[in-house]
């Protein structure tokens, strides 16, 4: 997160850390007791080596009462998500067991009402991710207010030309912005989860490069079906 701030510890209790080898990758929310979402790109950092969710976390590093490293019993990749593209760069992972909720670890709401958020709409995202482009790592969770901008100008030439679909939406990225290991996070419009973190341009910070972030609400049937057809 560039040009944000620390959050109040805890007060979002949906936020978890994806880790491997005890190092922070990415971000993700968890939706339910036993589920997280997050992005289908963070898995091309994780090769064979053994993936988990730290939930109940503020600080990346201090001892913290609720804060826990759980496994991943499941990883549900986007079928048709790909390195190429951030199209459908949506990941759920199953964890090794419901976690038992409490102030520090509860589920976040996503949209299933497949609307756009209105261009202006304050969100938020919040995340572990660099807070400087000289790649500087926080210890504790940053969170940044970004306002959302409509698609048609996220389209424009000076932008992205074209490349947002409907299922993609744009935030400012004038010095605020998400940034390298914020992918994954939700971004939270109004308490609910409209959208995900996506790699997108690799610049943070640039307002030419406005965020980008996957909107869950065209995904909620997926979500729904994986959450149906998987083993307890
Ligand atoms: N909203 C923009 C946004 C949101 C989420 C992730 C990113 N970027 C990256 O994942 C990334 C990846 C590799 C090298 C990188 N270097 C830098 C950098 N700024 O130095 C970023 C990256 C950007």
């Amino acid at each position: 997160i560039l040009r944000g701030q620390e959050t109040p510890p805890h007060q979002r209790p949906y936020m978890v850390s994806l880790q491997v080898g005890g190092k922070h990758l990415c971000g993700g929310a968890l939706i339910a007791d036993q589920w997280v979402l997050s992005a289908a790109h963070c898995l091309e950092e994780v090769g064979n080596e053994t993936l988990q969710v730290l939930v109940g976390a503020h600080s990346l590093s201090e001892a913290e009462p609720n804060k826990r490293l759980v496994g991943v019993r499941a990883l549900f990749p986007h079928p048709n998500s790909s390195v190429e593209n951030n199209h459908d760069d949506l990941l759920l992972v199953q964890l090794e067991e419901r976690v038992a909720t409490n102030p520090h670890v509860q589920a976040l709401a996503f949209q299933r009402n497949d609307r756009d958020v209105p261009a202006g709409t304050q969100c938020e995202v919040a995340g572990w991710g660099i807070i400087s482009n000289t790649g500087k790592l926080p210890d504790k969770l940053q969170y940044v207010e970004l306002a959302v901008i409509s698609r048609t100008i996220c389209n424009t030439r000076i932008h992205y030309d074209g490349a947002i679909t409907e299922k993609l939406m744009c935030t400012e990225s004038k010095k605020k912005d998400s940034c390298k290991g914020d992918s994954g996070g939700p971004l939270v419009c109004n308490g609910v989860a409209e959208g995900v973190v996506a790699t997108g341009s690799r610049v943070c910070g640039n307002w030419k490069k406005p965020g980008i972030y996957t909107r869950i609400p065209p995904y909620a049937a997926w979500i729904t079906s994986i959450w149906d057809a998987a083993r307890p």
